[in-house]
């Protein structure tokens, strides 16, 4: 499955440690980034990951560009609710996609370890017959 991790520069450390915690199942994916999400988690993990532009110069868009062309199978994204962010419109685009392609989504780690242990017990597979679909 192709996985996209994004976090917020507040979230970061949450990002890190759940990457960290669930990376004998990452290790198992196909990582996507936004540029310094996936710095940080390359350096604490060591996984391999494809990393995109930073957010607010565009990152967010270019996940968005796979989630439209159905490449793109779960995000987990940890939102700063907190902070306003110079590219909101960039993250909101992000998540209204999720909402049109069905690409499950979680905005915080309570959701994220749902997706995840559900990940891990193939309740994922169904993206792979959609994808047959598509072709
Ligand atoms: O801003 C972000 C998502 O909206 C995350 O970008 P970075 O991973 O580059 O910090």
């Amino acid at each position: 499955m192709k996985i996209a991790i994004i976090a917020h520069d507040k979230k970061k450390d949450d990002m890190a440690r759940f990457v960290t915690a669930y990376q004998h199942i990452f290790k198992l994916h196909q990582l996507f980034a936004t540029g310094t999400t996936g710095l940080r988690i390359q350096n604490e993990t060591g996984l391999p990951i494809t990393r995109f532009q930073s957010g607010p110069l565009g990152g967010d868009q270019q996940i968005g560009a796979m989630i439209a062309n159905n490449e793109m199978d779960l995000v987990i994204f940890f939102r700063d609710p907190l902070t306003a962010q110079p590219h909101e419109p960039d993250v909101s685009a992000l998540i209204r996609l999720c909402d049109v392609y069905s690409v499950p989504l979680a905005t915080n780690m309570g959701s994220a370890e749902v997706l995840v242990r559900g990940l891990m017990n193939g309740d994922m597979d169904w993206r792979k017959i959609v994808k047959k679909e598509e072709e």
